[in-house]
């Protein structure tokens, strides 16, 4: 299938489509029985992410019941430092929990050279996602992805999520030799990794930058948008026209400058962004993606339709891919999300 015939490649590219196009982050996951299910017969988080049928599987099952434009590889931003040899483990109803890296021998202990081997399993789970959308689901993309080297160094240096940073944060003021070896580090790794899934069958890339929002707006230029911006030019050294979107949450109006100075083709909002205020900032040959409050599909209803349909409305002749804010949340009814998707059909 040619990009001409996938609307999200379209759109990513630059074209104004109405309806829109849409896929949700995190449309994968917990709210889903049939994701529950298989989770329960893989075992522990990382096992499911490195079983290419089952990853494969858990990837198309919300197409199947809405009919997305897209589909997000089934994988973590944290597999990224796993492959490159540090310890990782999914505690139940605590999220991730790393071996922290709080100094140069820490860093010194990652393998990088082991991660193009390690990554092989969620090659194939991108390759055999692309079959699958070829028989299923014609002309849906498939959306490849990293963390943004701050949010991946956010957690190796933490250890964990939930908090603020406060380690990663203070490395990077009190010892940015370090932090900018981890971060460089991450660049490369970034930038291998997302080739590898280009090559493998991804037709476009997203960086996730969760955390980037915690920075000063001098931190943020050092640490978000220079590393995203190695990142993007080297891949457009190997691939000029694959789509890449850009996800600086809670950057506030610094999501201007990213737009403008990274080099990515989209960006994606985060539900506090207002979507009028980046339509008049963001220029206009860069796509914006976004940017439904997760919450609002959660409770359903009139507030759903309202909040999508403003929504729609400020976007209304802009490239524009309907998605949510930040991740669905496990306890979304699955009908509302089947509500949303007719919403946004009538556009
Ligand atoms: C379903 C899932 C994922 N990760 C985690 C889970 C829950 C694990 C389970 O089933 O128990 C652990 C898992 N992994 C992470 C977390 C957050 C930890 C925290 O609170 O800091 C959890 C619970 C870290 C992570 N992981 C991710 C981000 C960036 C986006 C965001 O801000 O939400 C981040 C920050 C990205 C991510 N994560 C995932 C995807 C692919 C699926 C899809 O989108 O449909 C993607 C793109 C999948």
């Amino acid at each position: 299938m040619e990009n001409a015939s996938k609307p999200l490649l379209r759109a990513l590219s630059g074209e104004a489509l109405w309806p829109p196009p849409f896929w949700l982050m995190r449309q994968a996951g917990r709210y889903l029985p049939e994701y529950r299910e298989l989770r329960a017969q893989a075992g522990d988080f990382i096992s499911l992410c490195t079983n290419p049928a089952l990853a494969a599987e858990v990837t198309l099952q919300p197409l199947r019941r809405y009919g997305m434009d897209g589909a997000i590889l089934f994988s973590d931003i944290l597999m990224l430092p796993w492959a490159m040899g540090q310890g990782l483990r999914y505690a139940e109803g605590e999220g991730p929990l790393l071996d922290p890296i709080r100094d140069a021998e820490g860093l010194a202990a990652l393998r990088p050279q082991e991660m193009r081997a390690r990554i092989a399993p969620i090659l194939e789970t991108v390759a055999r996602v692309r079959e699958g959308l070829a028989q299923e689901a014609p002309k849906a993309a498939l959306i490849g992805f990293a963390g943004s080297p701050f949010t991946v160094a956010c957690y190796m240096v933490e250890g964990r999520g939930g908090g603020e940073f406060a380690h990663a944060r203070r490395m990077a003021h009190a010892d940015p030799a370090l932090f900018g070896k981890l971060i460089r580090l991450l660049v490369d790794g970034t930038v291998d990794y997302l080739l590898a899934q280009a090559e493998a069958g991804a037709e476009a890339l997203m960086l996730f930058d969760s955390w980037s929002g915690l920075l000063s707006p001098s931190q943020f230029r050092r640490w978000s948008i220079e590393p995203t911006n190695a990142i993007v030019r080297a891949i457009r050294k190997v691939r000029p026209d694959i789509p890449l979107i850009g996800f600086p949450r809670l950057a506030g109006p610094l999501l201007a400058e990213y737009a403008q100075r990274t080099g990515v083709g989209t960006v994606a909002m985060d539900t506090g962004m207002d979507p009028r205020w980046a339509a008049a900032n963001v220029p206009e040959g860069i796509t914006l993606q976004g940017n439904l409050d997760p919450q609002a599909v959660v409770a359903g209803g009139p507030s759903l339709e309202a909040e999508a349909r403003s929504i729609l409305a400020a976007m209304r002749g802009r490239p524009f891919v309907f998605n949510l804010g930040h991740g669905i949340v496990p306890p979304t009814p699955p009908e509302h999300v089947a509500a949303l998707a007719r919403i946004i059909r009538i556009g």
